[in-house]
């Protein structure tokens, strides 16, 4: 039995519950339990505060953990990183009042900066040689410069919002950051193999994560150009139709670059084109 340690509530918690929910781990979560066993899977869930996760998975008590990447390095904990997981997105940065001329890093010399990152902001101040005081503070970094608190601060930032209702600029980007499924370095065989399993199944949500598979129907004639648009995963699948000179056209496409392709289909006189979600793709 694997155990792996998620966050109980906040910004990692929805999504992390969707990717166990779409690699088919059943979860009874009507309880509000520390520790909830999955029906079909061999993986029981503990939930904690993302902030006591690294160190779960490095001394073993959990064999697996997704939590922020900015919250593993700053926890400095031994374990490791196993796959990054594409979600919650968001970059740990160096804000400033808003009105006040940035000059570059040396503005930082002997100011006071507020965070809930010590460790990550101390190795980057000592790394561009900044002497600056570092006041450590859990939560609402953000309104430390406007009460005289600190000059400065470092934290979170997504789509900047929140720096701009406290009047601050962002002014120095020091990480990036993603959830992590980080795992514990002394597993056992067995976990090791259910691990596997785990990620097969991750690995296939993952990949369909961005991918549509489409259908259209395609005058023959048009048929080379037709496919020459369409990246796929190997060929596209081609049957024919009952109305002569035409075929169907089966193919997987990239959501990115989606409506880019649809439009040169119709251009080639592609019809009747329909899109549907990928639950699960395995390549
Ligand atoms: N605005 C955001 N956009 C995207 N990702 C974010 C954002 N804020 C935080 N995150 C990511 O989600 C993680 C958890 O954020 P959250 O605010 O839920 O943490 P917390 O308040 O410390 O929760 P806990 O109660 O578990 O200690 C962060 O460590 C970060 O990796
Ligand atoms: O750049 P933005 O999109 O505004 O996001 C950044 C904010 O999001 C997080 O806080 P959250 O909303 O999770 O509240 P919290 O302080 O309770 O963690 C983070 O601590 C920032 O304050
Ligand atoms: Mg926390």
């Amino acid at each position: 039995m694997l155990r792996i340690a998620v966050q109980a509530k906040g910004r990692l918690f929805e999504e992390t519950m969707a990717l166990l929910g779409e690699s088919d781990i059943k979860l009874s979560t009507t309880k509000r339990t520390l520790l909830v066993q999955s029906s079909n899977f061999p993986i029981e869930v503990l939930f904690l505060r993302d902030d006591d996760i690294p160190q779960t998975v490095a001394t073993g008590v959990a064999d697996l953990g997704i939590v922020g990447e900015n919250e593993f390095m700053e926890k400095e904990e031994d374990a490791e990183i196993i796959k990054r997981l594409g979600f919650s997105k968001c970059r740990l940065s160096l804000a400033m009042p808003k009105d006040i001329e940035y000059p570059g890093l040396s503005w930082f010399d002997g100011k006071k900066i507020a965070t809930s990152y010590p460790v990550i902001l101390r190795n980057f101040l000592k790394k561009n040689g900044v002497n600056a005081e570092i006041h450590v503070i859990t939560g609402s970094v953000e309104v430390s410069p406007g009460i005289g608190l600190a000059d400065a601060i470092f934290d979170i930032v997504s789509s900047g919002s929140t720096l701009v209702s406290n009047r601050l600029k962002e002014v120095e980007v020091v990480m990036k950051s993603e959830a992590l499924l980080i795992g514990n370095k002394n597993m056992s065989d067995e976990k090791k193999e259910v691990l596997e399993e785990l990620l097969f199944r991750m690995n296939a949500v993952k990949t369909a994560e961005d991918k549509k598979y489409v259908l259209m129907n395609a005058p023959k004639d048009k048929l080379e150009e037709i496919i020459a648009v369409l990246p796929g995963m190997k060929s596209p699948t081609v049957m024919p139709l009952a109305q002569e000179g035409w075929c169907s056209v089966h193919t997987v496409l990239d959501e990115k670059r989606f409506w880019e392709i649809i439009g040169k289909l119709k251009g080639l006189g592609a019809e009747g084109i329909l899109v549907l979600p990928i639950e699960k793709m395995i390549v």
